[in-house]
């Protein structure tokens, strides 16, 4: 007999890694943080006999989900300007409202309510591009959730920092306080092709080959911002970044709606990641990402919300149906993007994007216990051939019930146990109210 901290039984694993393979009446063994064994229940109970046992009669468990892309304090902004497309809901709303309303306390506050709505909808790393970041690193670290916490980098100025110079600084600074962090990460973040110049993105090119740390920005997001790039530079923003030399395996490309056959396998060539938002996508009516032409070529494409403010939620069971059906539909292929094929978009894919891999990403032995358990039992999932099926095309986020995150569970049947969610819904009140107020007065 082996001495383990816990055992988790499910009707259903889902591993991801094996492909295709889905493990009936098995149990996850768990010990310091990992996962140190998967093997049938019987033996389990025979072979771990003194491990507490966790029985979950009517789930599935799967990879804890990875948001590849999110902005998360932008939570206290959901629903502050609807039904505009991007530059004008940035210009003329989002950006006037950050100035006014961005500060340590707004950002630590909106990021503990994103994390508590990432939490209960399976989501245990989330990759984040914001302003004061080590606020959102010390609220993700308090709580026990995963992250990858963005150095951004932008031209204009804000209350976190002054100049491109200044933003690099205050990111190196993060980067170095997190260095071997068991949760927290760090990537850089220059935010758009159109918000930040040639000086500073060769300043990143290099800071990250130097660092090892990937690269996250949002890229080829509308058709105006390829047309501003070309009036600008007079090359398209892919090609910018190829001179500029930052396209690789650490660049984690958002959005990608406007992409021709060719930047498709300069992509692949380059080994970038694809990072597909398809619901802001829709919301902001900025185009289609063409997903499965990507993974036709072998572009390694992740799943991200985007903010709440431009989704409206962080609903990452909603971004792998949307994928798998809106792929469908511009292939004219309904055999494009399967069941499968989405849950390892949110999940293995995701990881590999943050260079992460090797710890998350699938319930392999040896990996980090970042693990979801799925209530399949209930009648809008019946009947039940296929439990893939019925997580990426009928389940809401709703039906998530337990999270683990490196072993420590962080929502038990559906409570949490590291966060006081009245605590936040009575803060986010307060938030809401003083917003309001100075949207009447305006
Ligand atoms: C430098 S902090 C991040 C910055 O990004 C803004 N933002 C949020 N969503 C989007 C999007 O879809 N495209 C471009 N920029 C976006 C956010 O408001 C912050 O200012
Ligand atoms: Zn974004």
């Amino acid at each position: 007999m082996q001495n383990i901290n816990t055992l988790i039984y499910a009707p259903w694993i889902i591993p991801v890694i094996p492909e295709n393979q889905i493990l009936e009446n098995h149990c996850l063994a768990i010990h310091q943080g990992r996962i140190v064994d998967c093997l049938p229940r019987v033996q389990a109970e025979v072979r771990y006999r003194d491990a507490h046992l966790i029985e979950l009669t009517q789930h599935a468990l799967i990879p804890g989900l990875v948001n590849a892309h999110t902005h998360s304090p932008m939570s206290l902004l959901r629903g502050l300007a609807d039904d505009l497309p991007l530059m004008e809901w940035l210009e003329g709303h989002i950006w006037p409202a950050e100035s006014k309303w961005v500060s340590e306390t707004f950002v630590r506050d909106g990021a503990l309510l994103a994390i508590a709505e990432m939490l209960r909808g399976g989501i245990t790393c989330f990759n984040d591009m914001y302003f004061f970041p080590e606020i959102v690193a010390q609220v993700a670290t308090e709580v026990g959730m995963r992250a990858v916490i963005g150095m951004i980098v932008i031209d204009f100025p804000s209350r976190w920092a002054k100049t491109p110079e200044d933003y690099i600084r205050k990111g190196l600074e993060l980067n170095d306080q997190y260095r071997d962090h068991p949760l927290i990460k760090t990537a850089f973040a220059p935010h758009a092709p159109y918000t930040v110049s040639d000086e500073p993105l060769k300043q990143v090119a290099i800071l990250a080959k130097e660092l090892n740390v990937p690269v996250h920005m949002h890229l080829h997001e509308t058709t105006e911002e390829v047309n501003r790039s070309l009036a600008q530079y007079g090359v398209r923003p892919l090609e910018r970044l190829q001179r500029l030399e930052l396209l690789s395996s650490q660049l984690l490309a958002v959005h990608m709606t406007q992409l021709t056959d060719r930047e498709i396998q300069t992509l692949a060539t380059s080994g970038t990641h694809v990072i597909h938002c398809p619901e802001s996508n829709l919301k902001l009516a900025s185009g289609f990402c063409p997903v499965a032409k990507l993974s036709q070529a072998g572009v390694n494409i992740a799943l991200g919300t985007d903010g709440a403010a431009s989704n409206n939620d962080l609903d990452m069971f909603v971004e792998m149906r949307l994928a798998a059906l809106l792929a469908k539909a511009l292939a004219g292929d309904a055999s494009a993007i399967p069941a499968k094929q989405a849950l390892r978009m949110a999940t293995l894919n995701g990881a590999k994007a943050l260079g992460l891999e090797q710890e998350i990403g699938s319930l392999e032995i040896g990996k980090v216990a970042d693990i979801v358990a799925v209530d399949l039992g209930e009648l809008e999932t019946q009947p039940l051939y296929e439990p893939t099926s019925q997580l990426v095309y009928t389940v809401g986020r709703d039906r998530v019930s337990d999270v683990w995150i490196a072993g420590q569970q962080v929502l038990k049947k559906r409570q949490f146990t590291t966060l006081d969610e009245s605590l936040i819904l009575s803060q986010t009140q307060a938030w809401a109210e003083r917003i309001r107020e100075t949207r009447k007065s305006i």
